[in-house]
């Protein structure tokens, strides 16, 4: 295992963290009380959020205080900016359900913030039979364009989008290792697939879940989802379901997923690891085991990437295998990249790229350890 560089900080003048928490938290927090009108003592707690000069803990009868105030050891009342990103991140987040009232007694409860930006973001009638056509294809075509609709639906996440310009289409694999990815996919077995956004990420995901069930090249998935509202887009239990109604009544694929689920073939989890600011290093025994028992791990997007390696600043030519080497079992992932961490790279691989390469979305990866 490569010595460990230091963790990703926010106070860097210039750099994407520092940009993430000074202009996308504030437009998210905007876009939210665009889209929910929600009471003025809620509107005035994500107001003092944003303005926050150090960082205040989960008030103490939060049904998941103790665990925060493990978690955020060293934290409290230091500037957002001087702790590690992906923890800010995280807790930014976690206290945005709090100002909202999401686990509150009151109205709001079970209300998500995000709710609003994921209904409008739903798939539509054409992308659904564009991905319905794909079942006409040769099999191997299949998995090529489900892997590449799978990885550039990615590039959809709302949070990006909320400050992003740019094409959301992937134009170039930075690493591909699809070949290894669909060589591990023969066999028959458990696939866990840990998703990321909704929408229009989600849509081709679980055609792709189809596609691995009805070929047997999976014999069950597990769809691993959010337990609660998280980086604006992130698919939750309720955002499968109604993902899931998209589909019409006479789609083929809509109706094997559902089957599937009602059967046991595909299953939904929800662990509570997914909303923690951790890495997998520090995932839960029954995270574990299930990676340790499916034939392979896929994780999606750019924040379970972070996860996987570490929020560090890695030298690109960092390989992959080692630095998940401590993962139980294969893991492959897919994801466009949308912030500074990238490891598993030839040297010299950076030069030919832009020098937003990192964080523009235009750009993705396929890695895999098997
Ligand atoms: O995990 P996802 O949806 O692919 O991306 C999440 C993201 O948009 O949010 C983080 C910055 O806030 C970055 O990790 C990444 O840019």
């Amino acid at each position: 295992m490569p010595v460990e560089p230091p963790p990703i900080l926010s106070n860097v003048p210039g750099s994407f963290p520092e940009s993430v928490l000074r202009d996308r938290h504030p437009a998210i927090v905007a876009r939210v009380l665009e889209g929910i009108p929600y009471e003025p003592a809620v509107r005035e707690r994500l107001g003092r959020l944003l303005q926050e000069p150090v960082i205040e803990p989960l008030p103490a009868d939060a049904h998941d205080a103790a665990d925060w105030d493990r978690w955020g050891e060293g934290m409290y009342g230091r500037s957002w900016y001087d702790v590690p990103f992906l923890w800010a991140e995280n807790f930014f987040y976690r206290r945005l359900l709090d100002a909202t009232g999401y686990y509150g007694p009151g109205p709001w409860r079970g209300i998500d913030p995000f709710g609003p930006q994921k209904a409008a973001d739903l798939p539509g009638a054409a992308e659904l039979a564009e991905l319905d056509a794909l079942q006409d294809l040769q099999e191997d075509e299949q998995a090529a364009a489900l892997t590449a609709a799978a990885l550039w639906g990615n590039s959809a996440d709302l949070g990006f989008r909320l400050v992003s310009q740019g094409s959301h289409r992937v134009d170039e694999l930075v690493a591909d290792d699809t070949k290894a990815l669909w060589a591990l996919l023969r066999g028959g077995g458990t696939v866990c697939l840990v998703a990321d956004n909704a929408g229009r990420e989600l849509l081709p995901d679980l055609v792709l879940v189809d596609f691995l069930l009805r070929t047997g090249r999976a014999g069950k998935v597990e769809l691993h989802v959010k337990p609660a509202p998280y980086f604006v887009s992130d698919a939750l239990p309720a955002d499968v379901l109604d993902e899931l109604r998209r589909f019409p009544p006479d789609s083929a694929v809509g109706q094997r997923l559902r089957a599937a689920l009602r059967d046991g073939a595909l299953s939904l989890h929800a662990d509570p690891f997914y909303c923690a600011p951790l890495t997998f290093h520090e995932m839960p025994q029954d995270l574990a085991s299930r990676f340790a028992a499916a034939e392979l791990t896929v994780l999606k997007g750019d924040l379970n990437y972070r996860r996987l390696v570490g929020d560090r600043h890695w030298p690109v030519t960092t390989p992959f295998e080692e630095l998940t080497g401590y993962f139980p079992g294969a893991v492959a992932a897919l994801r466009t990249v949308k912030s500074d961490v990238v490891v598993g790279l030839g040297a010299g691989a950076e030069r030919s790229l832009p020098a937003s390469w990192r964080t523009s979305g235009a750009f993705a990866l396929v890695q895999v350890r098997g």
